[in-house]
């Protein structure tokens, strides 16, 4: 692989799911920056928030995006807000080839309800915090090289095939080429 594969999106997409199983068909590495920041700072996400911030994370976001970008071409999961940075978004184009997990309100509520590990959706309402990060993010989010719809009832093996695909189909040579 040329160039590395950037997952972006939002919580709940599946930037984690598929581009683990997608990085397993390809037979390259995955690294999630999420986790990356989890093991360096020996905390979770969320306790990065409540202790330092959420501009502390994004800091750390930025950094260890690109020490990832700087290795050898893999799956590359981001955090859900990383693309929303155009210094973000200029690391990845010099380095990766972005694809957006596009999904809508419905699918990602049922995929991020039962579980509390995300600080931003620690809120009094939070479908309608995801609903508004939905309207605020989804312009930037289509800047993205490749828009992949996240939405179907496709198991998470058979959505990583389908990437593949696309990928095929829409940019030529990326995957084959060494
Ligand atoms: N195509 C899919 N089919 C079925 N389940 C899925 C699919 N994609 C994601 N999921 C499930 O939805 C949940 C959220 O997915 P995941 O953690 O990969 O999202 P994410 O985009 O990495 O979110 P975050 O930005 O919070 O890290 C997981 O339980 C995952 O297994
Ligand atoms: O959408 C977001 O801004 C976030 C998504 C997660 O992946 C984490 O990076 C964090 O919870 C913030
Ligand atoms: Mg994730």
């Amino acid at each position: 692989m040329k160039r590395h594969i950037v997952m972006i999106g939002m919580m709940g997409a599946g930037k984690t799911a598929v581009g683990s199983e997608l990085a397993r068909q390809l037979r390259v590495s995955f690294t999630d920056s999420d986790a990356e920041i989890e093991t360096a700072a020996a905390m979770s996400v969320s306790e990065i928030f409540a202790r330092d911030g959420e501009a502390f994370f994004r800091d750390r976001e930025t950094q260890i995006l690109a020490r990832i970008l700087q290795g050898r071409p893999g799956v590359v999961s981001t955090g859900g807000g990383a693309w929303m940075q155009a210094g973000n978004r200029e690391l990845i184009a010099a380095r990766g080839l972005s694809v957006w997990l596009k999904c809508d309100l419905v699918t990602l509520w049922q995929r991020v309800r039962q579980r509390s590990t995300r600080p931003l959706l620690r809120t009094a309402d939070p479908k309608g915090t995801l609903a508004r990060l939905i309207e605020q993010r989804y312009p930037t989010y289509a800047e993205a090289d490749i828009t992949f719809d996240a939405n179907s009832n496709d198991s998470i093996e058979t959505a990583a095939r389908r990437l593949i695909a696309q990928i095929r189909r829409e940019v030529p040579g990326l995957l084959e080429a060494k």
